[in-house]
């Protein structure tokens, strides 16, 4: 697979649907990931995201619609695709009375062509805590251990449940660092995660899911874009908001004054910036704490919450 391009779709998703009983979890979701790309599912609690990354891993069955990961459909052909991926589960729940070394050995022992454990344990840096037993470990030592044992496969794609999730946060950064470098060497990641920070530092591209649905999804920029950006500034003495220039033309659709604080809203923050720069350069006035800015995946984030809190 080495010299397969760069473009390949790895893992493709139609219509997937999952039900437990009566209730539907995963309500119809269409995606798909390129090889070599990280692409990170975020949502709010019970949005989903476990269960369906769980149908894409091959452990269960979709209720409806079709997974295709490698091209095939990972649990009906699991045993060609389990070895070519790597899983890493919220909890690893390994015997605590094992070393490091034991537990890697013991599941390099149910894992096909498996790469040296002291391997696997320099990639994540825990080759030098081999004889500590589990239950020694610290938490973010224990997550460690989890990708390492995750990685003993040589995966093409790896799946990470929430892999930072309650890891302080140098460790937090350490974790994404091995990622990047993970994905540096060609590996597609599928990562769920709480942390907006973590999406917007590692993924490619990221789906937003809220209800067994996925709400947004594009690149970080693309899942932005849908919100208004900010462009905030103080009114100089002796002009007034009907002395700018007309907004509604520069891409403005809101606006708040708060004595000479102005706050806009706009669509398109390069044509309002400009327009109102221009204005201010022609009039040679000053405009105090002036402040721009797109919106933030935070933003865009709470907007898909309480939307669709709203809808329901
Ligand atoms: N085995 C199960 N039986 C019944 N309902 C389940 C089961 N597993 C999950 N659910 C329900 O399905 C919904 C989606 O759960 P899921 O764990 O996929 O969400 P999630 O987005 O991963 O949530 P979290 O961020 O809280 O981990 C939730 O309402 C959950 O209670």
């Amino acid at each position: 697979m080495g010299n397969a391009r760069a473009t390949d779709t790895v893992i493709e998703v139609a219509g997937l649907r999952r039900s437990y009983g009566a209730y539907e979890a995963v309500r119809g979701i269409d995606l798909a990931v390129g090889r070599g790309e990280l692409f990170a599912l975020l949502g709010t609690n019970g949005a989903g995201k476990t269960s369906t990354l769980e149908l894409l891993e091959g452990q269960a069955a979709p209720s409806a619609g079709q997974v295709r990961v490698l091209g095939r459909d990972p649990y009906r052909d699991r045993a060609a695709v389990r070895p070519r991926i790597g899983v890493m589960l919220q909890e690893g729940g390994f015997p605590m009375e094992l070393t490091v070394a034991e537990t890697a050995r013991m599941w390099a022992g149910c894992t096909s062509g498996a790469r040296p454990v002291t391997e696997a344990l320099e990639i994540v840096r825990l080759a030098e805590r081999r004889s500590v037993r589990v239950k020694q470990l610290s938490g973010g030592e224990r997550r460690r251990l989890d990708l390492a044992l995750a990685l003993l496969g040589r995966p093409e794609v790896l799946f990470l449940d929430e892999p930072t999730t309650g890891l302080d946060a140098q460790s937090r950064r350490d974790t994404w660092e091995l990622i990047r470098q993970l994905k540096d060497n060609g590996t597609t990641v599928v990562l769920t995660t709480h942390y907006l920070e973590e999406a917007e530092q590692l993924a490619d591209r990221l789906a937003i899911m809220h209800g067994g649905m996925i709400a947004s999804a594009g690149r970080v920029a693309d899942v932005v874009a849908e919100r208004p950006s900010r462009i905030s500034f103080e009114l100089p003495p002796g002009h007034f908001l009907g002395d700018l220039p007309p907004l509604a033309p520069l891409g403005v659709t809101g606006h708040e004054e708060t004595g000479r604080s102005v706050r806009l809203e706009t669509r398109d923050l390069q044509r309002t910036a400009t327009g109102l720069l221009l204005w201010a350069a022609d009039k040679d006035l000053q405009l105090r704490a002036l402040d721009a800015r797109s919106a933030t995946l935070e933003e865009a984030f709470m907007h898909i919450a309480k939307d669709l809190e709203a809808a329901r």
